[in-house]
């Protein structure tokens, strides 16, 4: 169940006044050099839309920083908080995708595209979002994570059957069955 705080509508389009059909939501970022800059415009966007952004750095800006050491712990913490959500940035969003899709019980969808961004929560119920800072404008990937926090996961029985085989992967190392109807290699 959700809690109180993620309970709490908020409007997330202040510009119209349009209160937006969502939650207030924890959520944590980290980035490294490349997704410094957008990762602290998203945490001052997030604050001003209500919700409650967790900066998990960098802190300040270090032109060779790396990514893992700050996505790494933003994938943590959002996969040991279920009723949050994760952001992490760096100039493609694949080297962010591929650390917090190591963490245990994190889905990290690399989002391109508004379509891309909602399918994450859509289909895949996506609990991090991973967004290349050097390959959108500010605008765009604001955007995106407007899309993902406010697109609510399907529960699609076939969308739910595939994040279970995903989940029972992670934790037994066991591969799901190929279906008896496919030829076997
Ligand atoms: O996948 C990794 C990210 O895109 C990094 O942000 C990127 O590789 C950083 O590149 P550089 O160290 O050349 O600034």
């Amino acid at each position: 169940m959700p809690s109180a705080l993620a309970q709490l509508p908020v409007p997330l389009d202040s510009a119209n006044g349009r209160l937006c059909n969502t939650f207030r939501m924890r959520v944590y970022l980290g980035s490294d050099h490349a997704g410094y800059d957008l990762k602290n415009h998203l945490v001052q966007w997030l604050k001003e839309a209500g919700h409650e952004p967790v900066d998990c750095g960098p802190l300040i800006y270090d032109a060779v920083d790396d990514y893992p050491p700050f996505c790494l712990r933003a994938a943590e913490r959002t996969a040991a908080d279920p009723e949050s959500l994760g952001i992490v940035i760096g100039g493609s969003g694949n080297g962010e995708a591929i650390a917090a899709n190591k963490v245990k019980g994190v889905r990290a969808a690399l989002a391109w595209s508004e379509q891309t961004a909602a399918l994450g929560r859509e289909h895949n119920n996506a609990n991090v979002i991973s967004i290349g800072g050097r390959m959108h404008t500010e605008d765009e990937a604001t955007k995106f994570v407007e899309l993902f926090l406010n697109t609510p996961y399907s529960g699609e029985p076939r969308h739910t059957r595939r994040i279970e085989m995903l989940s029972e992967y992670e934790t037994t190392g066991e591969l799901p069955p190929i279906p008896a109807h496919h030829p076997q290699g």
